[in-house]
C-alpha cells in the first residue's frame, strides 16, 4: 500500500520510526467497537499522518487496507482512513491498564507502552486546551465558533457508551465527540448543527469549538457541544418505563413534534424542493436488500416477500418532498431534559457513503427509524410487548402529525417500504456489530415479509 506520511516539525526521534506501531495497531484496531470494516479482515495498516501534541502524544490518522474479496478478479474493498490519540509511557498506571494497545518492539518507542490516549485525563484535557486554542498543529486546525466560552481546567472524562465514536465529557459542561472513521470534507454533525444553530433550532446542541485536517476538503476530527447534564436518552428511557409498566405515550408523541421540529428547520436550513422519484428510491433500496442477503443469508428467505413493500412504493403517489433528514434516528440519538426532547448525532447511518448520507431523502426515512426503535424496546422484555411498541408508534405519528401538517400514518405504503429498509440495515448491523442482537430485526422482517407490516 502506497505511504504518505505527513509529519509535523517535531523534536529529534520522537515519531521516528512508526513500523512498531503499525504492527500494533493492525492487531487491536479491529477489536474496537467503533471500528467500521467488521466485515473485512485487516490486511495492512498505514500511518498517514502523526502529530506530537505534547511529549508522549501522538496524534495519528492511519489508513486499513484488505485483502482482495475471493471472486475471480476480485479487487480488494477500499480501506478506511482512522483517527487515534495514542500515549506512549515507560509506566502504565492501572487505571490506564483497559487503553493498553500493546507494547513496541522495536525504534525510538521500543519497550514504551502504547496505549489509548484518550483514556488519559492528561490527554484529554490537551485537546480541550487545542480546541480553546484555535490554531494549527502540523497537519490539524483548530476553530471556535465566533461567540465560544470556553472555560479552562475542566475536567474530562470518556463517555462509557455503546458508540460508533468516543466521546470526552468536559466538567459536565462540554462533549467532544471524536470521530474514529474519518472521510474528507465537513462532518454532517458538524454541518447540520452548525446550520440548525444558525436557524435558532433549539432542538439540537450547537457547535462551539471542532477540529480538522488542514486543506480544501479537510475531514472534521472532533466536535465540541454543551453538554446537557441532565438528560436521559430516549432509550434508557423507554427501557426503563418498559421494566415499570408505564406508558411512553406522552413522551413519545412529544418526540414526535420534535422530530417534525427538526425537520421543518432542516428544511429551511438546506432548501432542496422537489420529491425524489418513488421507482429510484425503490431500486436504491432492493438493491440494499440484495446486497444484505448476499451477507447475512438469514435474510435470503425473506427477500421475495421484503421485494413486494419496494414494489408497491414505486407505484405510489409522491409523498413529502424530500429534504435533508438525521438519517439514522433512534431512542439513543434523542436526549430528554426536562420535559424536552434533543436531537444529537447527524452523522447519518455510518456504513453509507458521505454523499448519500448528505443528499435530501424522505422525512419519512426518519420517522420509520423510530418506529424501529419503539419495537427495538419493547423486545428487550420477556414477554414481548407488542402493544406498548403500538401504542408509542402511533402517539409518535400523531405528535409528527401535529407539527408537520401531514400525517405519516396516512402514508402506509411509503412508511412500510422506509420501515423494511430500515430493518434491512438493522440486520446487516447486527450482524456487523452484535450478532446476538439479530433476531430482533429478524422479527421484523419476518413480520414485513410475511404480513406486510
Ligand atoms: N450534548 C449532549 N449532552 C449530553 N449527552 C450527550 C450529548 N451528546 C451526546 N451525548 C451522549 O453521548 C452518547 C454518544 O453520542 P453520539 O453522538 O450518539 O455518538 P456516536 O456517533 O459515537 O454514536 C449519546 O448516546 C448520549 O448519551
Ligand atoms: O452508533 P449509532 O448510534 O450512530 O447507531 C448505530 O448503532 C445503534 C445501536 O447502538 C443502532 O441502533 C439499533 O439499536 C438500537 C438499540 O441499541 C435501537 O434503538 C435502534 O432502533 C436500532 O436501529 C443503529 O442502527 C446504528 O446505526
Amino acid at each position: 500500500m502506497p505511504k504518505t506520511v505527513i509529519l509535523p516539525p517535531r523534536g529529534p526521534g520522537v515519531t521516528g520510526h512508526l513500523a512498531s506501531l503499525e504492527a500494533l495497531l493492525r492487531e487491536w484496531l479491529p477489536r474496537q467497537r467503533w471500528f467500521a470494516g467488521k466485515d473485512r479482515p485487516v490486511a495492512d495498516l498505514a500511518v498517514l499522518s502523526a502529530t506530537e501534541l505534547l511529549p508522549g502524544c501522538l496524534h495519528l490518522l492511519v489508513q486499513t487496507g484488505h485483502p482482495p474479496v475471493p471472486a475471480p478478479g476480485g479487487t480488494p474493498p477500499p480501506g478506511d482512513c482512522y483517527q487515534l490519540l495514542l500515549g506512549l509511557r515507560e509506566q502504565l498506571s492501572p487505571r490506564l491498564g483497559r487503553a493498553l494497545i500493546g507494547r513496541a518492539e522495536q525504534g525510538p518507542h521500543a519497550g514504551l507502552f502504547v496505549y489509548d490516549a484518550l483514556h488519559d485525563p492528561r490527554s484529554a484535557a490537551l485537546l480541550l486546551e487545542r480546541l480553546r486554542q484555535p490554531g494549527t498543529a502540523g497537519p490539524l486546525v483548530f476553530e471556535t465558533a465566533p461567540a465560544a466560552r470556553i472555560p479552562s481546567g475542566l475536567a474530562p472524562r470518556l463517555l462509557d457508551a455503546e458508540q460508533s465514536n468516543s466521546s470526552l465529557v468536559y466538567g459536565d459542561a462540554f462533549i467532544l465527540k471524536v470521530f474514529r472513521r474519518v472521510q474528507p470534507g465537513v462532518n454532517p454533525d458538524l454541518e447540520v448543527t452548525g446550520a440548525l444553530a444558525a436557524q435558532g433550532c433549539t432542538r439540537v446542541p450547537a457547535p462551539v469549538a471542532w477540529f480538522r485536517t488542514t486543506g480544501a476538503r479537510g475531514a472534521t476530527l472532533g466536535v465540541l457541544q454543551p453538554f446537557l447534564p441532565a438528560a436521559s436518552d430516549g432509550w434508557t428511557l423507554a427501557l426503563r418505563a418498559l421494566a415499570a409498566g408505564d406508558d411512553f405515550t406522552t413522551q413519545a408523541h412529544q418526540l414526535g413534534q420534535a422530530t417534525a421540529d427538526v425537520h421543518l428547520a432542516l428544511a429551511t436550513a438546506f432548501p432542496s424542493g422537489g420529491h425524489g422519484e418513488n421507482g429510484v428510491t425503490a431500486s436504491a433500496m432492493t438493491a440494499r436488500l440484495e446486497a444484505a442477503a448476499r451477507s447475512v443469508p438469514a435474510l435470503r428467505p425473506f427477500v421475495p416477500g421484503l421485494r413486494t413493500a419496494f414494489g408497491a412504493l414505486a407505484g405510489c403517489d409522491a409523498g413529502p418532498p424530500d429534504q435533508r433528514v438525521h438519517g439514522d434516528l433512534h431512542l439513543g440519538q434523542v436526549l430528554r431534559a426536562g420535559r424536552e426532547w434533543f436531537v444529537i448525532d447527524f452523522e447519518g447511518e455510518p456504513s453509507r457513503p458521505l454523499s448519500e448520507r448528505c443528499a435530501p431523502q424522505s422525512p419519512v426515512r426518519d420517522i420509520a427509524g423510530m418506529l424501529r426503535s419503539f419495537d427495538y424496546a419493547a423486545r428487550q422484555r420477556r414477554p414481548w410487548r407488542p402493544e406498548w411498541a403500538r401504542r408509542c408508534r402511533e402517539a409518535f405519528c400523531a405528535g409528527y402529525a401535529t407539527r408537520a401538517g401531514w400525517d405519516p400514518r396516512k402514508k402506509h405504503a411509503l412508511l412500510r417500504a422506509h420501515e423494511t429498509d430500515r430493518a434491512v440495515y438493522e440486520v446487516l448491523y447486527e450482524a456487523r456489530h452484535r450478532p446476538d442482537w439479530l433476531p430482533v430485526p429478524m422479527a421484523a422482517i419476518e413480520r414485513l415479509a410475511v404480513r406486510g407490516g
